[in-house]
């Protein structure tokens, strides 16, 4: 029987776990994560079948899977590399950066094979609850494999079979250059919006909220888990340190054309940047999967959000996420909930506002 041990079942590990029980439902899964709720959770939905607190649960394991967030994946190599592993095991990560998890996987015990890897997808929502076997389909998944057998890559892949990626091997460096650009510095620009912004109407009863399409797509990555982005950028600090001085000078460059009002060049650089952005085409590998958000105004009380699980838990209603929006003393709260249908989201609008409460639908 072939045993995956499992670190960190957030949205990745969940997601992958999934996907390896639609592969072959006897893959015996043992999972580990720092929080209680998660594993429980787990194992109530039967994406794993043991749950464990300890990193010695992996000597037995056949695949090893390290989906921490990128600093504890480093972390837990070196601890991995003084226990006793299984002969022949393949221990891979799903980390965002690859560089630095490459130097630390270099001290594993002899017969490991370690695979780097990194799913290009995912989400700006974070957690098991929100894993699903598709989110990975028609994406790439890059494989840093520096000579590596081909029969272990080959097993790796057959593993992850269900996730129907489109595989593809490159060094580290080329890897964390090649993200640092197209999403690491994204995802700095998108935070610095959002805050620039927050301040622009620190005094203003309308601003943020009345934003529409534009602000909201090139935000929605602001949303995405504050500890993740951390743990990336401190392994990817000097690559995105330098794109992001290159993408200073562009602000600097457009700014100095707006202030000479050099309509020829201000229109040059939009169309430029047009003829680039439409060459993607449409957003079928590496799409966004679909969630459904609902926005429910709280009092601020005690006990006003345990209420609302409640009602949604009696309908039989499963939330992927669950944010506090702008509670403030005093001032109503706004509670964003998340749903993995349509269904559910309607359902739960639904059953919300016959309980009194008013509920905006974004979607
Ligand atoms: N979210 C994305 O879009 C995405 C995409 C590709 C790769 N990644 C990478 O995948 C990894 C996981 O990201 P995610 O989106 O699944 O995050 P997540 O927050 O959904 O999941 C991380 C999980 O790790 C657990 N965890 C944290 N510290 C731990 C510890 N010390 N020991 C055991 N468990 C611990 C958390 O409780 C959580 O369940 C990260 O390295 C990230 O860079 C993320
Ligand atoms: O779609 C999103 O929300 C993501 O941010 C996914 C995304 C990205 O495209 O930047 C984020 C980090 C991962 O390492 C890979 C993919």
């Amino acid at each position: 029987m072939t045993t995956v041990f499992i670190n960190g079942l957030g949205l990745i590990g969940s997601s992958l776990a999934r996907a390896i029980k639609t592969v072959d439902p006897t893959i015996k899964i043992i999972a580990a994560d720092q929080d209680p709720t998660t594993l429980k959770f787990a194992l109530k939905k039967q994406i794993i079948d043991q749950a464990t607190s300890k990193l010695t649960a992996a000597q037995n394991a056949d695949f090893i899977i390290l989906a921490t967030p990128v600093t504890i994946i480093i972390e837990t190599l070196k601890r991995l590399a003084k226990l006793k592993l299984k002969p022949g095991v393949i221990i891979t990560d799903v980390g965002s950066t690859k560089a630095q998890v490459m130097a630390a996987a270099k001290f594993l015990p002899a017969k490991t094979t370690f695979i780097g890897g990194h799913p290009m997808a995912g989400s700006h929502k974070s957690g098991v609850t929100a894993g699903r076997t598709d989110l990975f389909e028609n994406a790439f998944y890059f494989l840093i494999a520096p000579a590596v057998d081909s029969f272990q890559i080959k097993r790796l892949k057959e593993l992850l079979r269900a996730t129907k990626v489109k595989w593809l091997e490159l060094s580290a460096w080329e890897h964390d250059y090649l993200v640092g650009q197209i999403s690491h510095l994204p995802h700095i620009i998108a935070a610095a919006l959002v805050n620039q912004t927050q301040h622009a109407f620190d005094h203003s009863a309308l601003g943020m909220r009345m934003a529409a399409g534009g602000f909201k797509s090139i935000t929605r990555i602001a949303s995405a888990d504050p500890q993740m982005w951390t743990a990336i950028l401190k392994t990817n600090q000097a690559v995105v340190v330098r794109q992001l001085t290159d993408y200073l000078q562009e602000l600097t460059t457009i700014k100095q054309q707006l202030l000479a009002a050099d309509q020829t060049a201000i229109y040059n650089f939009f169309a430029a940047a047009k003829t680039s952005r439409d060459q993607l085409g449409p957003e079928k590998a590496g799409r966004v999967p679909d969630f459904y958000d609902l926005f429910v105004n709280i009092p601020d009380q005690v006990g006003a959000i345990a209420q609302i699980t409640k009602i949604l838990a009696q309908a039989k209603l499963n939330l992927v996420n669950l944010h506090i929006l702008e509670i403030r003393e005093e001032i109503d709260g706004i509670l964003q909930l998340t749903f993995m249908s349509q269904t559910d989201q309607l359902q739960a609008k639904e059953v919300l506002i016959a309980n009194n409460y008013q509920v905006i639908q974004r979607k």
